[in-house]
């Protein structure tokens, strides 16, 4: 993150955000820790205050001008969003309640024996800006396991569903459905008030978060075929049940890497396609069910994150035309191939991002520890050394670094998860977990219906014609 950025992030007057740089607080029960909910209730209060007080102070200055190629070109760079989990430089990359990549793997509570942070942790720090303790990880373990079971019909609806929809319609389709029993649509029709709203949406976002890795496992093990689906253990942590409704959960390596994968994947600020059609969707006080599911149907693009699933399926195009070992030369021809086709180069390039992403980094760290000679992470690292230069030489893309999905599917493959049509059902899996936090903090300050002002060509014509 930019230093201004960051002063501003430390300065704030937000008590969540300044809690992310201050100690921890803990339950003043020994007996009992406080659970996240009750964190919450105690948290917004003042942060409505605050967000008050920012708007009376500052509800009247501008960012600057908007201009037209903004309209034309995908609102990039537009600041149009409040999103107070993670924010995004475009060279330091991504923060999570201002505490880098780094900072969290070192500051979140651990699973007995492993080393990577876990979900738990940091889905308690997107909601409250705070370091949670290893006992209140081990709350929130038992209440996801706890609330984990999905309705028989949701059940029946996947296992209807043919095994060539691709993963990603059916994990949606699932999402959609669980709004039969959703908290919020019951008490809004019920004729809660509006500053209850937050309530049903927590709960409706831990269920949410809770059944995904059923639903998951049950698609996995659908399509392709890998037998019945194991109970959840309520002594174990989400990513391990996750782990073991795939299949892989006697695996202590892959239980790790799913605990990285689900944390980093989390959250990535307001403006990407996901996050921004769940939010957008929760606006008009849809449940976290049916805004989710519509941020499930903006990351199974392929720009977004469907590029995990193109990454692999590119790599081993790229390995069965030049072969396993191959030459710098013959992967740059590949390379170049791939562009003059006028395809774009998967994992490569962000709409925000201009340098190698700083989750990359960490998957690449985790790579060079649990399997250095992997045959297709050398090639991973390999185009690294190639593709930048050649995206800079063909030079359109803004930025020619590798993102996110350069580098999942290597390791999911490794571990025998090679199923990529299945990669972004994954990612969303992770993704909730922002989304949710979001949502949950948008219904507490009152967040309004989002509709924001469209032109047409004619009109921008119109009002500029003849004007320098
Ligand atoms: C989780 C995530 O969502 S991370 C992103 C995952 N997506 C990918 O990896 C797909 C490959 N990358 C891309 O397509 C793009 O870089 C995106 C979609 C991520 C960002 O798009 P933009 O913000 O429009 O990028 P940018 O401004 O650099 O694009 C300018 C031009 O460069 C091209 N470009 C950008 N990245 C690439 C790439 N990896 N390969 C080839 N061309 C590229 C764009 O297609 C665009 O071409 P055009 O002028 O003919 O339309
Ligand atoms: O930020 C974006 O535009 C894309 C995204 O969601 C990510 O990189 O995780």
């Amino acid at each position: 993150m930019a230093a201004p950025a960051r002063s501003i992030l430390k300065a704030s007057r937000s008590p969540v955000l300044r809690s992310a740089f201050s100690s921890v607080r803990y339950s003043s029960t020994a007996s009992k820790p406080v659970t996240l909910k009750e964190r919450l209730a105690e948290l917004i209060p003042a942060e409505i205050e605050n967000v008050k007080k920012i708007r009376a102070e500052h509800g009247k200055k501008s960012f600057g001008p908007v201009i037209v190629d903004q309209l034309y070109g995908g609102m990039r760079g537009l600041p149009a969003l409040i999103w107070d989990g993670s924010v995004l430089d475009a060279d330091e990359g991504i923060r999570f309640r201002g505490k880098t990549i780094p900072e969290i793997q070192d500051l979140l509570p651990k699973a007995p024996g492993g080393s990577e942070p876990l979900p738990e942790g940091l889905f308690w720090l997107l909601v409250t800006g705070e370091i949670p303790t290893q006992e209140q990880v081990a709350e929130l373990s038992k209440d996801w396991a706890a609330r984990s079971a999905i309705p028989e019909f949701v059940e029946e609806i996947l296992d209807r569903c043919p095994p060539t929809l691709h993963p990603m319609s059916q994990f949606s389709l699932a999402v959609t459905a669980l709004n039969h029993n959703s908290a919020f649509a019951k008490a809004y029709q019920d004729g809660v008030s509006k500053k209850e709203y937050w309530g049903p949406t927590f709960e409706d976002s831990m269920d949410l978060i809770a059944k995904l890795p059923n639903i998951a496992g049950r698609i996995y093990r659908n399509v392709f075929g890998q037998g019945k689906l194991p109970a959840i253990d309520a002594s174990k942590d989400y990513s391990y049940n996750l782990a073991s409704l795939l299949g892989f959960g006697d695996n202590a390596a892959f239980v790790e890497l799913l605990r990285l994968y689900i944390t980093i994947h989390s959250d990535h600020e307001g403006g990407n396609v996901s996050a921004h059609a769940g939010k957008l969707v929760g606006s008009a006080l849809s449940d976290p069910f049916l805004s989710y599911a519509a941020a499930l149907n903006g990351l199974a693009g392929p720009l977004h994150g469907l590029a995990n699933q193109e990454v692999l399926i590119w790599l081993r195009k790229m390995q069965s035309k030049i072969g396993e070992d191959a030459t710098d030369e013959a992967v740059k021809e590949y390379v170049w191939s791939t562009l003059k086709n006028g395809q774009v180069v998967p994992g490569y390039g962000h709409a925000v991002l201009r340098k190698t992403d700083p989750r990359y980094t960490a998957q690449r760290e985790f790579a060079l520890k649990h399997l250095p000679d992997d045959k297709l992470f050398k090639l991973v690292g390999q185009i690294y050394t190639i593709v930048p230069d050649i995206l800079l030489e063909a030079g359109k893309a803004k930025n020619p670094w590798p993102n996110v999905d350069a580098h999942s599917g290597v390791l999911l493959a490794h571990y025998g998860l090679t199923q990529m049509q299945f990669y972004t059902v994954l990612f969303g899996v992770s993704r909730a977990f922002g989304v949710a936090a979001q949502l949950i903090w948008d219904r507490a300050l009152g967040a309004p219906l989002e509709r924001p002002k469209s032109y047409s060509s004619a009109l921008i014509e119109k009002m500029f014609h003849g004007k320098p």
